[in-house]
């Protein structure tokens, strides 16, 4: 197993907060309302416990008054009252229902505000973008976040939440029932030697020899546990992809590949699983042997002393039903031996992820030095370099005032996305300062983002889709050759599977229409359209934004004449800055 201290220094870290939180009163209220609950739950048992006696002593002597208020009314007895087993069950059913209730309530509260904080430190600041750029998947614990924000969340909260209520019940049962085993089960005199209590160190004993054994051959179980995690995250993420290509793989007639790695991966699942059943197979004999033994093993133990009538049957079931609890409190490691092989791979998880988003804040490099208060683009001696250190260009200097449209051409892989990364201020690994206007400024990279949902959501991205008047979106579309979509706004598909290339770049020109940004940066965002839409698209953008200052990407010439002013980029630093000249009137 993974060394103890650090899961549980793990867990304390993803636990605490909550309940420090702003949400920290509905948080204590709920946990102390679960937590009393649950203690009523064990002192009930203990009541029953007492009952039991009660109850097989009226059978012994055959006392038909005691029988029949026992079971619907109350005893006097001794020390007090009895209730009734009715009573009892009455009262047990509604604290056990509304235990149960209370914790899942809690449980949700406590998924929802943990579930918000990992998804604020995941996308807030870009780290999902950061993350990306960095991560060695297999090595630092940030393959498949989505796995880590829905499923390992849910399961630390109800596993933190029943096995914690589960061990202080174990815990509360074991002390009650340590005392009342203590008082009942007389002592034995073995080899001259007399032992009070004796009942109390069979179980001691008993449970101690149990865990131990549990402990030797659970422990790989962690380790197992956490791979399928993993496996079955990185299977499901594979049909995912698969699933979102649809029409890439198709047309590579790609199948059999894909086949070949959803088998491989799905293998590992398999495999996986194979070593968790062989050793669950093993550890079950254990279990499973010690829990069939535990039934009969506290009779035979007591039953000497019955036989010989030191005591009456009601001690006896007592003895047996006080010897069980206070082994099964001892045992609770035991039998929950694979529960917390779960729960402690899924605290490593989410600790890993943790730390991972940490580290992304911190082994980055802050990027170029950036002003968003300026009043044109500026470029001071700017520097990118890949994530490797790999320089891609170096002491880039320049400036567009707003009004003046500028093109940015290049060979293929000279650097002109990742400078229009660092434009967004996205790309970290750079060094100088970039100043940009304080008006609004949008990118539009090559392949247009498209969001779950409708295609109303689509057209409006980022703004909120209710905040676009329904003439005004049909004017946009319309303008930008998409109004044989129109019917289709509410439909709700996977559009960026359904609309073609060409699609998608005028539905983020719809975008920027609807936007109406100051700055408009085009990273090749009407490449996919044929010359004569591109430059219809162009003239419309100029039309509708008349405001807009545009800086584009672009490879084809007939766009870059549509601007006044080119610069290109080669052999890592800018090559040539220069006015375009009007083409001459034909
Ligand atoms: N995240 C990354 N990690 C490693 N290398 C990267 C990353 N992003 C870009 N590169 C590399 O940086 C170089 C420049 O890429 P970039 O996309 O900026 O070129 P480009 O000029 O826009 O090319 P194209 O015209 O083909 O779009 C390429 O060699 C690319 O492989």
């Amino acid at each position: 197993m993974r060394r103890v201290g650090p899961v549980l220094r793990d867990a304390w870290y993803l636990s605490i907060p909550y309940f420090r939180s702003e949400e920290k009163w509905s948080a204590l209220i709920l946990l102390v309302s679960t937590i009393a609950l649950n203690l009523s739950l064990v002192g009930m048992t203990v009541m029953l416990n007492f009952w039991n006696g009660a109850f097989f002593d009226s059978i012994q002597s055959k006392d038909w008054t005691s029988f029949t208020q026992l079971i619907f009314l109350y005893k006097k007895t001794a020390h007090g009252f009895l209730p009734g087993f009715c009573e009892i069950a009455a009262v047990y059913i509604l604290v056990a229902v509304y235990a149960t209730y209370l914790s899942q309530w809690l449980q949700i509260r406590w998924r929802r505000w943990l579930t918000a904080r990992y998804l604020d430190d995941w996308i807030g600041d870009r780290t999902y973008y950061r993350m990306s750029l960095t991560s060695k998947l297999d090595v630092d614990g940030t393959d498949n976040p989505d796995q880590r924000i829905s499923e390992d969340i849910a399961n630390f909260v109800t596993s933190t939440l029943s096995l914690g209520l589960d061990l202080m019940n174990n815990v509360v049962t074991l002390f009650s029932f340590l005392g009342i085993l203590w008082t009942i089960s007389g002592s034995i005199t073995l080899l001259g030697v007399t032992i009070p209590g004796y009942m109390v160190w069979v179980a001691l004993i008993y449970a101690i020899v149990g865990t131990w054994l549990t402990h030797l051959i659970g422990r790989p179980l962690v380790r197992l546990t956490f791979n399928q995690q993993k496996v079955e995250a990185d299977f499901r993420f594979a049909l995912m992809r698969l699933r979102e290509n649809t029409e890439g793989v198709a047309l590579y007639h790609g199948e059999a590949e894909e086949r070949g790695a959803l088998n491989g991966r799905f293998g590992f699942v398999v495999g996986n699983w194979w070593a968790i059943m062989r050793r669950t197979r093993f550890l079950n004999f254990l279990t499973t042997g010690y829990g069939q033994i535990a039934n009969i093993f506290p009779i035979v133990v007591a039953a000497p002393r019955y036989f010989s009538g030191a005591i009456a049957l009601g001690v006896l079931t007592r003895i047996s039903d006080a010897f069980g609890q206070v082994q099964s409190a001892l045992s609770w490691l035991v039998s929950n031996y694979s529960n917390i092989a779960s729960w402690s791979a899924t605290v490593e998880r989410l600790g890993t992820f943790h730390r991972s988003i940490e580290a992304a804040h911190v082994k980055l490099p802050d990027g170029a030095v950036r002003d968003q208060h300026g009043e044109a683009v500026v470029l001071d001696d700017v520097s990118l370099s890949l994530p490797n250190g790999q320089k891609l260009i170096e002491h880039a200097t320049f400036r567009v005032a707003a009004g003046q449209s500028i093109v940015i051409t290049g060979a293929s892989g000279s650097g002109k996305s990742t400078l229009f990364r660092a434009l967004a201020g996205i790309w970290p690994y750079a060094q100088g300062t970039i100043t940009l206007p304080a008006g609004q400024s949008l990118f539009l990279p090559q392949r247009p983002y498209m969001p779950l949902g409708s295609l109303r959501r689509a057209a409006t991205y980022p703004l909120d889709p209710a905040s676009v008047p329904d003439e005004v979106l049909a004017e946009a579309m319309t303008a930008c050759g998409l109004a044989h979509l129109l019917p289709e706004l509410e439909e709700k598909r996977g559009w960026s599977q359904v609309l073609s290339g060409g699609e998608q770049q005028r539905l983020a020109i719809v975008r920027a229409v609807l936007a109406k940004p100051e700055w408009l940066f085009l990273d090749e965002a009407t490449a996919n359209l044929d010359p004569e839409a591109e430059i219809a698209l162009y003239a419309l953008l100029r039309v509708r934004l008349p405001q807009t200052t545009l800086i584009s990407i672009a490879h084809r010439e007939s766009v870059a004449r549509l601007h006044d002013r080119r610069i290109v980029l080669a052999k890592g630093r800018i090559e040539s800055d220069s006015t375009i000249l009007a083409a001459p009137a034909e």
